[in-house]
């Protein structure tokens, strides 16, 4: 079980803004950018739960505080009652992070580099054996296994990133927008992967703009406007927040409401 309190985040601007702006986020004051204000919720063993929100609204910032790349200003973030904010190694061990950069060595090759993050991890001998060969065959790697990295295609250059994010079998997965730029197979394979991580119990946070990979793989769904969470609840009840459960509206309708609160 992962769970995240009142996180916040913010950064120094570096142009300081006129102080009357129309349409100026509210985030943006005191000569800083507020990009999360207060996010809570939590993601138990088998679940998956989608990480929803408009452009800008703080899906990255607070995934990344998940990840350790970010230390929260205020807030916790606790695996298992440990604190991974006061103990980030120990987060970094338990927590599989795929950002939206590419964090591939462009002359290794796809293998090598998922064999180096393997090593730094301390696995070693049969086991990376072992774990290399399943990693492939789930993800549909071998067909460009030998390839350098920096010739890959996107959608072998995300399989590649995913393998290496959950190389050490962590104990929960984040991905930030792992769908985004593949095509419709590359998806599918994403999205069994990601299948294959819930039905082993791993909980998976993952965010996404495509409310039909919601639909279709998510128990509990998420939502942050403006920094600040404003919906958590099963797909169902998400579903609810319109009058014929069409998503985009539900989602719609969540986003406009929030903004009046
Ligand atoms: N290092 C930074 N310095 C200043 N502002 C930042 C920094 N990182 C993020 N922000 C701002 O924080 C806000 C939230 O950004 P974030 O990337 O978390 O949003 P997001 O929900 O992931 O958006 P998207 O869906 O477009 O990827 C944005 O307005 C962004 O410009």
């Amino acid at each position: 079980m992962i769970e995240l309190t009142q996180l916040q985040k913010k950064f120094k601007l570096q142009v300081k803004s006129k102080p009357v702006e129309v349409n100026k986020d509210p985030r943006e004051r005191d000569g800083f950018f507020h990009s999360v204000e207060a996010v809570s919720f939590n993601c138990a063993e088998g679940e998956v739960l989608g990480l929803l929100g408009p452009n800008g609204a703080g899906k990255t910032t607070t995934l990344r505080m998940l990840s350790t790349a970010l230390t929260p200003d205020a807030g916790d973030i606790i695996i298992d009652g440990k604190s991974i904010v006061k103990d980030p190694i120990l987060g970094r061990r338990m927590i599989g992070f795929l950002s939206g950069s590419t964090g591939l060595y462009g002359r290794l090759t796809a293998k090598e580099n998922i064999t180096y993050f393997a090593k730094l991890h301390g696995i070693k001998g049969q086991a990376l054996k072992d774990r290399l060969e399943s990693l492939f065959d789930l993800l549909e790697m071998h067909s460009f296994l030998d390839k350098r990295a920096d010739t890959l295609s996107t959608g072998m250059k995300q399989k590649t990133n995913i393998a290496r994010a959950v190389v050490h079998s962590p104990k929960i997965v984040v991905l930030d927008e792992p769908t985004t730029g593949l095509d419709i197979m590359t998806k599918q394979t994403v999205l069994s992967f990601i299948e294959g991580l819930k039905r082993e119990g791993t909980p998976v946070i993952f965010s996404t703009h495509h409310l039909d990979e919601v639909a279709m793989l998510c128990d509990r769904v998420h939502v942050i406007d403006k920094g600040r969470s404003c919906f958590d609840g099963s797909v169902l009840s998400f579903k609810t927040h319109s009058e014929d459960g069409e998503m985009n509206r539900a989602f719609l309708n969540i986003v406009g409401a929030s903004q009046h609160v």
